[in-house]
């Protein structure tokens, strides 16, 4: 269910973002047409009628019925991409194919009958937006009083003659969507697959391709159809200056009397429109009907109680992934692997990514070598210069603002440069980055900021997720020897969790490296959670469970945690008494963290399984 509303969600969205670019690309090629189309006496061709327009009007003139427009294309076609996707399942349904395999007939009619349900959008909006744009000659052939505005259009209307007079011109507009849409649809994927090298997908032409196809789409329309749409604006503009005759007698009556030539009025604007104003629309449906993974992506963080690493080079270790009930995994560049295997690790990471990600319920990130080994550059352009990119990035040792800087400006370049050419950045990227010295824990402020500033730069293609305690690495680099306790690096977890949190980041709490203690691993996971930390580095799938069950608050405190909030709600005061302790608003803002962690964890759990 929850898939299903989704997926009408972002058709919807892709559907409306198609229908702005749309209306923006053609409106004033599309207010030639009307005017044209209307009054084809009145302008010696389209030129002249752009011209005068221009001149008389301003751009503002070319731009009149914008809102009705958007209003009108941005319902009509997420209501149409919507329809759409449930024709084609229909379809699929019936002919016992995939939805994405249907003939170019199949999708053809699906776009026919798709059009049914938008044309009861169309109808009412269109019938305003044309009257909008033939305002000023309605008004100069004295049709009309006097101008009016689309709210007054719209109350004059319903004041005549009725609601239902919104919906004059609806049998041709059916009349001309229906065949329209056919044409317009099979124009469409024609062109795609025409337009497909061999062994590719149509997917993958490109914005060029697709928007070619796009607009050829929208001349196989306009052609199939241009009568019957002149015969629609006649009527819908006409019948301002009252009662206009049907369909059948219009079109016998400019037959007659004005010739076919009438018939094909305002042609032209409409042939060269389509190219940039449909362009525009199957680009942008294309290119953001993927909002799914969008919607996924910034609803919230992954939730990542234990952050496993694996070293890249090893095939064997990396493979076990799939098999692993872990939250987030890490495939390693840098520390967990050798400096004669860098290339190795790289390599074999870009290789097996897709398959193991593809395979494995948890999140499948990659830690590349630090801003100053001199090697990250390559890293990046190896593991995020292609599709499918990793959803997560960990880099290490960030010494100053400078190095996350860059890091985020050169993983940005990369994508842009490698992937938009091609297609929309599928996901975003979530970079976490590693404090792990005594200039990388002074300045951490600074590079948090510095790493917000630099993605948000671009949005959409990174963000940052977090910052984790690379304890080992501070403990070389202050000299610190290490005890059980670990009370020598209370300071710095307590400073890196207290930024973090500053800036509604994640923190990650240090490695447990005696793997085989599971009795420490889990006195200092449990510490770890109630200092604050949203999740710890593991090294060994031994520690995945033990970690994972510190990270979750226990049923006593969920329990405790839902009755605080229940007697809260009823007591309606500041200060009460609760099991005997005195709370107030910090303690019930306590209680609404645990109960908010439980279910995050819950929810992250059913998609996991989904
Ligand atoms: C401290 C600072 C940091 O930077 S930490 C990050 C850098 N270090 C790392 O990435 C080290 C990651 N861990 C490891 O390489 C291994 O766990 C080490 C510690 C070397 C132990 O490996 P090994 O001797 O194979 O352990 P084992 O025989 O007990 O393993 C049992 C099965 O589990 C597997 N395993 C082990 N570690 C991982 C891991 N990190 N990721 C995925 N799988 C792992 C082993 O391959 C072994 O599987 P199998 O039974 O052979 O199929
Ligand atoms: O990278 C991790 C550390 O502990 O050092």
């Amino acid at each position: 269910m929850a898939e299903i509303f989704k997926e009408f969600i972002t058709t919807f969205l892709a559907g409306s973002a198609g229908g702005t670019a749309c209306v923006y690309a053609g409106q004033p090629l599309d207010t030639v047409k009307v005017k044209l189309q209307t009054f084809p006496n009145v302008y010696s061709g389209t030129f002249d009628c752009f011209k005068t327009t221009l001149k008389t009007e301003g751009l503002r003139g070319l731009y009149k019925g914008s809102v009705p427009a958007l209003v009108c294309n941005v319902s009509e076609n997420a209501v149409l991409f919507v329809a759409l996707g449930c024709m084609k399942n229909m379809i699929a349904y019936i002919t016992n194919k995939q939805s994405s395999n249907l003939s170019n007939i199949e999708n053809a009619c699906a776009g026919s009958l798709s059009s049914i349900f938008s044309s009861l959008v169309v109808c009412p909006t269109e019938l305003v937006k044309c009257r909008m744009q033939a305002m000023s000659e309605l008004y100069t052939t004295g049709k009309l009083e006097k101008p009016m505005s689309p709210y007054g259009v719209v109350r004059s209307m319903i004041k005549a003659e009725g609601v239902l007079s919104l919906f004059n011109g609806l049998t041709s507009t059916w009349v001309r969507e229906m065949p329209g849409y056919f044409f317009f649809f099979y124009g469409y994927e024609f062109t795609r697959n025409l337009l497909t090298a061999k062994g590719k997908e149509k997917d993958d032409i490109g914005v060029v391709k697709t928007a070619f196809a796009g607009g050829t789409a929208g001349l196989c329309l306009w052609v199939a159809i241009f009568p019957i749409d002149v015969i629609k604006s006649r009527i819908q503009v006409m019948s301002v200056a009252g009662k206009q005759e049907g369909f059948r007698k219009t079109l016998f009556h400019v037959a007659r009397h004005e010739g076919i030539r009438a018939l094909y009025s305002g042609l032209l604007p409409t042939v060269i429109r389509t190219y940039p104003a449909n362009g525009a629309l199957f680009v942008t449906y294309e290119y953001t009907k993927d909002t799914k993974q969008f919607v996924n992506q910034f609803s919230r963080r992954p939730v990542r109680r234990a952050l496993l690493y694996v070293p890249g080079h090893d095939v064997r270790k990396v493979t076990k992934i799939p098999s692993l009930q872990v939250d987030c995994t890490v495939l390693d560049c840098e520390d967990g692997v050798a400096l004669d295997k860098k290339d190795e690790a790289r390599s074999k990471i870009a290789e097996m990514y897709d398959d193991i990600a593809q395979k494995s319920s948890c999140e499948v990130g990659v830690r590349i070598n630090a801003p100053s080994s001199g090697l990250a550059k390559n890293d990046l352009e190896v593991l995020f210069g292609k599709v499918p990119y990793p959803s997560c990035l960990v880099v290490p040792k960030i010494d100053d603002h400078h190095e996350i800087t860059w890091i985020c400006d050169t993983l940005r370049d990369i994508v842009l440069n490698a992937i938009l050419p091609k297609q929309v950045p599928p996901n975003v990227i979530r970079i976490i980055f590693q404090i792990e010295s005594a200039r990388g824990l002074l300045g951490m402020k600074e590079s948090v900021e510095a790493g917000i500033a630099s993605c948000a730069k671009i949005r959409c293609t990174s963000q940052i997720d977090g910052v984790i305690f690379g304890s080992d690495d501070f403990c070389a680099d202050l000299g610190i020897s290490r005890t059980s306790e670990a009370i020598e690096l209370m300071y710095a977890r307590q400073k890196i969790l207290t930024t973090a949190k500053a800036y509604g980041l994640q923190a990650i709490d240090m490695v447990y490296i005696d793997y085989k203690d599971t009795d420490g691993l889990r006195r200092q996971s449990i510490e770890g959670f109630k200092m604050g930390f949203t999740g710890k580095q593991i090294i060994h799938p031994h520690q995945i469970q033990t970690v994972q069950d510190a990270f979750i608050p226990d049923s006593q405190k969920i329990e405790w945690a839902l009755e605080l909030l229940k007697a809260y709600d009823e007591s309606r005061k500041g200060a009460f008494t609760f099991q005997g302790q005195m709370i107030d608003l910090p303690t019930i803002l306590q209680a609404r963290n645990i109960v908010n962690i439980y279910k995050h964890i819950n929810e992250q759990k059913k998609t996991n399984a989904e």
